[in-house]
């Protein structure tokens, strides 16, 4: 029975790894992928991993329609056998109705990959209709690990080195950047609402008054050792 499938997690806990992973062994038994991603890091048109594989994929961007491009690349003679959607949380929800759609009327298998929550721990509208729609939602095994070492459940936006929980619901961007880039950074819930990124922790454990840590302060110099130390 062909299934829409919702592989959820935070940011760098291996989704794209795992969407490359099963399009590898299904294209070598000779099965035909239809791959999807909006707004990867790599680029449009490229599904890729932080293991540094990379593959061509059709970008779904604002009113891309996946059922009907399914329909016209099967009317047109191609084949399909299974489906794979990278970055789902961009998707719309009307698009995940599609996929729903593809799964009911064309027999296909969907396999979609996407965060759940933002960096404000709100579903992204794509994923909320995921979780709706899903015949199975999977949790990655891997756990992603915040720096306390608890499983990482939450995704942190930082801007110039400070996490933040207001702005645009969707800026493209990566873990581990340089502090004058906006950047991500995953915690456990604890940490997320208390607003301790490694950075904070770090500064605050040098500072032990400061706790809980303002935001403010916390990447200020203390007992003449920089804060990033
Ligand atoms: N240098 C590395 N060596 C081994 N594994 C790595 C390395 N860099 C990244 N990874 C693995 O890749 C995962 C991120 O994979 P990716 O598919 O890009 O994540 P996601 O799509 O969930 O954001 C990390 O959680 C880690 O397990
Ligand atoms: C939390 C959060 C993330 N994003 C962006 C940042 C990345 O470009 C993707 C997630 O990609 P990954 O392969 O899962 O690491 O989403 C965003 O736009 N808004 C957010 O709140």
């Amino acid at each position: 029975m062909p299934e829409l499938v919702f592989f959820s997690g935070t940011m760098d806990c291996g989704k794209s790894t795992l969407a490359l992973q099963i399009e590898h062994n299904r294209s070598a038994r000779g099965l035909q992928g239809m791959i999807y991603t909006r707004n990867d890091r790599a680029g449009a048109g490229k599904l890729s991993s932080r293991l540094g594989l990379v593959t061509d994929s059709v970008e779904a961007g604002e009113g891309f329609d996946f059922y009907a491009h399914i329909v016209a690349h099967l009317s047109a003679g191609g084949r399909a056998d299974y489906v794979i959607a990278d970055e789902a949380q961009f998707l719309d929800p009307g698009q995940v109705d599609q996929l729903a759609r593809i799964v009911d009327d064309l027999d296909l298998d969907v396999f979609a990959f996407g965060i759940t929550t933002d960096f404000r721990t709100k579903l992204f509208p794509g994923s909320q209709r995921l979780v709706e729609l899903a015949d199975r939602i999977e949790v990655l095994q891997v756990e992603a690990l915040c720096w306390c070492g608890a499983r990482a459940t939450h995704n942190a936006r930082t801007v110039g080195g400070q996490m933040v929980v207001e702005g645009a619901q969707v800026v493209v961007g990566d873990v581990n950047q340089p502090e004058t880039v906006v950047g991500y950074e995953v915690l456990c819930r604890r940490h997320h609402r208390r607003r301790l990124t490694a950075a904070a922790a770090r500064a605050a454990a040098l500072s032990p008054d400061v706790l809980p840590v303002d935001p403010d302060s916390a990447g200020a110099p203390v007992s003449g050792l920089s804060a990033a130390e």
